[in-house]
């Protein structure tokens, strides 16, 4: 999927994306099922996809919608730098990380999370002699640190990233495109779509064109200035991570606090939602009363499932049920005033999904353009992860002080001895976290008090 045609080359360009893909498939060729696959076929059972924000919305919203019931590899996700959660995916797999591909996945190649997740996979395979390089696969830019890292280990397989491919607009790419078609699912199917969704929203005619009238909704709604909330409610489980997806999407490309001409204008729309008829018993209350400070998206899915249904009242059947929550939704929604758009796909196939994802990608380069700013950059989270790496400085400080002291000192003390008296807070959070973990910081005291506690190397 193209997702703006001032940034992504001429289409001509894309056989190079999926020649990159096709040559590099050859370590496990998708769609070899487990239970018939010879270990010369595809010597895997299983995959960990590390990497974060584009580099795993995207897959995880793809696995949940499209992934089948029994997938050739089934696919486990670190998204966080999160120790329990990276320990609950290992303990998962336990001895089968002998027959686990590794995926890692980062744009950049340098975002701490992913890396972090890799490092300590890596210490799991080697703790179970197995020779890390022999798993991994890298899904990156041309020569980022991960890429030379993987080059360097001469890892299984590296796919590039073409640099005009945004990590939120990534999902069509490698970064969406291996993971999928390793658990059997259509990516040719996906990218068909995505294409046909480019292609309707290329359209010059607003009223033709479903991106223009998303952008044009979501700009009527909030008055340009996200002055309402979008609550995305898909009716249909498998789209259950959409909003998740949309969340990143829309909101790192929209808010922003500049616009193209450097004034500012604090520019955004807050995304959240789950699914429906779910999110009925949860908070649609406040919806159809409360403050109202958002606009609805229902997502229609035409087909229940495959198959007959059975009735669970004299001819009626629970898809009717969803079906009727829905419109009974948008009704009540509609009687009170609240706006609301809806998207309706036949079924929840390969293809819809690529052309829902292309719509969305779509509309919010098209609202962009109408509030006027870059929906391509995002330099307030480049803020936070400066302001992370500081913390991290401020500990390494603060342990090189503790390390010449023979009596113990109380915070304000150290934070004084490290130059840092303005940042006691900062280290009383940090050393109550190291001593927590019994990172040889002993903290003596009363720690409702921080001011009565005192510090030592233990
Ligand atoms: O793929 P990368 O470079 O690891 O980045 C992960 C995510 O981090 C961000 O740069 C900032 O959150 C996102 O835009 C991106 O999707």
């Amino acid at each position: 999927m193209v997702a703006e045609s001032r940034f992504s080359p001429h289409p001509r360009t894309h056989p190079r994306n999926s020649s990159n893909l096709r040559t590099n498939r050859s370590f496990c060729r998708p769609g070899t099922h487990r239970g018939n696959s010879s270990p010369k076929e595809c010597r895997f059972t299983d995959i960990i996809s590390i990497g974060i924000g584009g580099s795993a919305l995207g897959p995880q919203f793809v696995t949940q919608a499209l992934s089948p019931d029994l997938p050739p590899l089934q696919i486990h996700f670190i998204d966080n730098s999160d120790p329990t959660g990276i320990d609950r995916v290992l303990a998962q797999l336990g001895d089968k990380l002998a027959t686990t591909l590794v995926l890692v996945i980062s744009k950049s190649g340098g975002t701490p999370e992913p890396r972090n997740g890799m490092i300590e996979v890596k210490q799991a395979y080697t703790a179970q002699k197995l020779d890390f390089a022999k798993y991994a696969v890298a899904i990156t830019g041309q020569d980022s640190n991960l890429d030379k890292v993987a080059k360097a280990e001469n890892w299984l397989a590296r796919f590039s990233m073409y640099d005009w491919v945004g990590g939120r607009t990534s999902e069509m790419s490698a970064v969406g495109l291996v993971p999928a078609a390793l658990q059997g699912i259509d990516i040719r199917a996906m990218l068909d779509g995505a294409k046909e969704m480019d292609d309707a929203t290329r359209v010059p005619n607003l009223k033709n064109n479903p991106a223009a009238l998303l952008a044009l909704a979501w700009y009527f709604s909030g008055n340009g200035k996200g002055e309402k909330d979008m609550v995305v409610l898909p009716y249909k489980d498998s789209l259950l991570l959409f909003s998740r997806y949309l969340q990143q999407l829309i909101m790192e490309s929209l808010g922003k606090e500049k616009d193209l001409d450097g004034k500012t204008v604090f520019q955004g729309i807050a995304v959240y939602g789950n699914k429906g008829s779910t999110d009925q018993h949860a908070y649609v209350q406040q919806l159809r009363e409360g403050v109202p400070n958002f606009f609805a998206t229902l997502i229609e899915v035409l087909e229940d499932r495959q198959g007959t249904s059975v009735e669970v009242d004299p001819g009626v059947t629970s898809g009717d049920y969803l079906c009727g929550f829905l419109l009974g939704t948008r009704q009540a929604l509609y009687e009170n005033n609240r706006d609301s758009i809806t998207v309706s796909i036949p079924q929840v196939n390969a293809r819809t999904v690529g052309a829902l994802i292309a719509l969305y990608e779509r509309a919010v380069g098209l609202y962009a353009s109408l509030i006027n700013v870059n929906a391509y950059h995002q330099p307030g989270v480049e803020a936070g992860k400066k302001a992370a790496a500081v913390i991290l400085d401020l500990q390494k400080r603060v342990l090189e002080v503790l390390q010449t002291q023979k009596k113990a000192l109380s915070i304000s003390e150290l934070a004084d001895m490290s130059g840092a008296a303005e940042e006691v807070e900062a280290i009383y959070k940090i050393l109550r976290h190291l001593h927590t973990n019994n990172r040889g910081v002993v903290l003596t005291g009363d720690f409702a008090k921080p001011g009565s506690l005192t510090v030592s190397l233990g």
